[in-house]
């Protein structure tokens, strides 16, 4: 086994000019939705032409498998014990979405050692080049895994809904994220479970007073998801909500959102998300 050194010094040789996007869906609190929207997501930026990756990151409760309605042979488990290669991990889903699975219930997979994530980074860095757009759908709340995903992506969602103790959970998330935000990232914020955009937009400017207060920094609208109950019964039925009712109130939500990340603008960035992630691995302190 390589000593952490050695894996550092490998990857900074094997690092490619860079030019895809990494984007991390993240939340303060479980449950508000994170994973839907992933994989809805990943479904319109398909349809857009783009190639994408889910990384479930939620590692130890994962079920970006079971939103997908699939059965994954084998996970991020296999990976690390060495039986199985990344490409033999990565699984395509019926809608052609695919995707990395995790393995619920492994407490070791939550509280990754340094080495174990430059494993999965380093295996990483063998397939990015094959895809437009990496997603990865962290775990919920505040850990250092989950911030180092954020700090080191391109783009960092914040998902929440409007109640209290998730907007609480998401502020504390959010300012994290800002106090430590380097420039190459941008931060939005997307707010689900809503009855209109304008409740969406008031929740924002809310979030936005108290983070400028106390990080002088702000999170960009990056849209509203209405509540559907369609979607709830399609996580029980296993498809996706965006296949099969396009026109439903929150496929539309999630297109507009997609089309907002392939039509906006790009910043060219200097860093890519490997060495930025390796850096943060080093230097972050989440208190
Ligand atoms: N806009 C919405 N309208 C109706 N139901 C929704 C909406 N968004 C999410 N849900 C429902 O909320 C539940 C939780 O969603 P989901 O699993 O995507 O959340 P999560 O944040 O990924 O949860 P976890 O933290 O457990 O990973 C699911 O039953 C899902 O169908």
């Amino acid at each position: 086994m390589k000593d952490q050194a050695q894996m550092l010094r490998d990857m900074a040789k094997s690092i490619r000019p860079f030019d895809f996007q990494v984007i991390s869906i993240t939340s303060g609190k479980g449950g508000v939705g994170k994973t839907s929207f992933t994989v809805n997501l990943a479904y319109h930026l398909q349809k857009l032409g783009k190639t994408v990756l889910i990384l479930d990151a939620d590692l130890a409760l994962a079920n970006v498998d079971i939103i997908l309605g699939e059965r994954p042979k084998y996970n991020l488990l296999h990976l690390l014990s060495g039986e199985k290669n990344i490409n033999e991990i990565i699984w395509e889903s019926k809608y052609g979405i695919k995707f990395i699975p995790a393995s619920s219930g492994f407490e070791e997979l939550a509280n990754l050692s340094k080495e174990k994530q430059i494993q999965i980074l380093n295996a990483l860095q063998e397939i990015y080049y094959s895809f437009d757009i990496m997603l990865i759908d962290t775990s919920a709340g505040i850990s250092e895994n989950v911030i180092n995903f954020c700090l080191a992506s391109d783009k960092t969602l914040v998902i929440t809904t409007p109640d209290p103790t998730a907007l609480a959970d998401s502020y504390a998330i959010s300012r994290i994220i800002l106090t430590n935000k380097p420039e190459h990232l941008e931060a939005g914020l997307i707010v689900n479970f809503v009855n209109d955009e304008q409740e969406a937009e008031k929740i924002h400017r809310g979030m936005n007073n108290i983070l400028r207060e106390f990080t002088g920094k702000t999170m960009k609208y990056y849209g509203s998801l209405r509540k559907d109950k369609k979607l709830s019964d399609s996580v029980k039925d296993r498809y996706i909500l965006s296949a099969k009712y396009p026109k439903s109130p929150y496929s539309l939500d999630v297109e507009h959102i997609a089309r907002y990340i392939v039509e906006g603008k790009v910043l060219k960035k200097k860093e890519n998300f490997w060495n930025r992630f390796l850096r943060n691995l080093k230097n972050l302190k989440v208190e």
